[in-house]
């Protein structure tokens, strides 16, 4: 019957879920399991799950390393949650704030037996939800009876695992003139994902040829450099240094895509930052918060340019991942493009550790 809500459906209901608090059911290969975000577990929900079950914890092979707890299963820890241990228990162990004023001491009984695929989809849901990665999960029996008594979502591993890995497919929705400092001859497209995720924005400027490289960047949203001015790193000069060049050249295209944080979101980039204060650098505060160096998806760069109806750029940017995704995804970088602007006392170690760390050109 074609009101049944479909996986992609399921999925974005399940983000909410998991956001709000609530438990999903997730299902796979004959076991199920109820799974709740650890960043929004409240006290009762404890209680409730610890009344159903052994609870687990779920963390990244990332988090758990700064924890020093046994990884089994390659990318995901399985933590036993002791029975006398209360909320703020689970908190610290998912989130690093205070890892230096009280460390987390083990050792932590971990879980080598059974599959962590049930908690591999739960941390794969709770990236994708911008949470904490970090989950409680409890066995269940009968996962369909007990998400229909309970009204609770029910996610399907071998049907969902595929579509998290996935680049939702993209669609423009509106398109409107928009004249701004760098160009009086603007247009911004708005395209909107099909999995109700986030949407992407593509300035256009001027009127480029189709048939030639356009000059193009791809601009991941920065809350705090693009509109506040932040001087911890270069994006606001980057947007609007971007900007002043297609202006000068009469044509270009810039996508501003909502990958805050480089796909963490704008709370985990805080708790980033906090992380930096006590003196991790951008990519240890990432790992320390379970998260890889880099989240970001750039196909979805890709398709929007080919959305519309560019196939080579003159790519600006430091960033060879970039260059890399772009090439491998059917887009031409006919040229790479310096865009170096912006540095100062604040960002220079930020530079510094991109170059270093993540390979960005000097
Ligand atoms: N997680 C995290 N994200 C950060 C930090 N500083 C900046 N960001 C994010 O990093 C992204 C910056 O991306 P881009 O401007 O595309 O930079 P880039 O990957 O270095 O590539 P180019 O600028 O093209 O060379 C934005 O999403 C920022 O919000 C940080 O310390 N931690
Ligand atoms: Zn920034």
């Amino acid at each position: 019957m074609s009101l049944m809500p479909s996986m992609i459906e399921l999925l974005a209901r399940a983000r909410v879920d998991l956001r709000m608090g609530l438990p999903v059911v997730l299902t796979g290969n004959g076991s199920a399991a109820l799974a709740i975000a650890a960043e929004s577990l409240t006290g009762q929900r404890l209680t409730d799950l610890r009344a159903i079950g052994e609870v687990s914890l779920a963390l990244t092979a990332r988090r758990a390393e700064t924890l020093k707890a046994r990884v089994y299963d390659t990318d995901i820890a399985r933590l036993t949650v002791p029975t006398d241990v209360d909320r703020s228990w689970v908190r610290s162990l998912a989130d690093p704030a205070d890892d230096l004023k009280f460390p987390m001491k083990g050792p932590f009984n971990c879980q080598r037996t059974g599959s962590a695929n049930l908690h591999r989809l739960a941390i794969a849901l709770i990236k994708s939800a911008r949470l904490l990665p970090a989950a409680l999960l409890v066995p269940i029996d009968d996962a369909a009876t007990f998400a229909s008594d309970h009204g609770l979502t029910l996610i399907n591993h071998a049907v969902a695992m595929p579509l998290l890995g996935e680049s939702s497919p993209l669609h423009p929705v509106a398109a409107a003139r928009l004249p701004v400092e760098a160009a009086e001859a603007g247009r911004l497209h708005v395209f909107r994902p099909e999995d109700g995720g986030e949407e992407h924005y593509a300035i256009e400027i001027g009127r480029p040829d189709r048939n030639a490289p356009v000059l193009a960047r791809l601009h991941s949203a920065c809350f705090t450099g693009d509109v506040l001015g932040s001087l911890k790193c270069d994006c606001g000069p980057q947007l609007r240094g971007a900007l002043a060049q297609m202006g000068a050249e009469g044509a270009g295209v810039l996508l501003y895509l909502n990958q805050e944080g480089r796909g963490i979101g704008l709370a985990n980039k805080m708790r980033a930052y906090s992380l930096q204060d006590q003196g991790f650098d951008t990519v240890e505060a990432n790992h320390r918060l379970g998260f890889e160096d880099d989240e970001r998806d750039f196909r979805l760069g890709s398709e929007i340019l080919r959305k519309l109806g560019f196939d080579q750029v003159r790519l600006l940017t430091n960033n060879p991942n970039k260059i890399a995704m772009m090439e491998h995804t059917g887009i031409r970088v006919t040229e790479r493009v310096p865009l170096k602007v912006g540095e100062n006392d604040f960002n220079r170690a930020y530079l510094a550790t991109k170059a270093s760390k993540s390979g960005h050109f000097l």
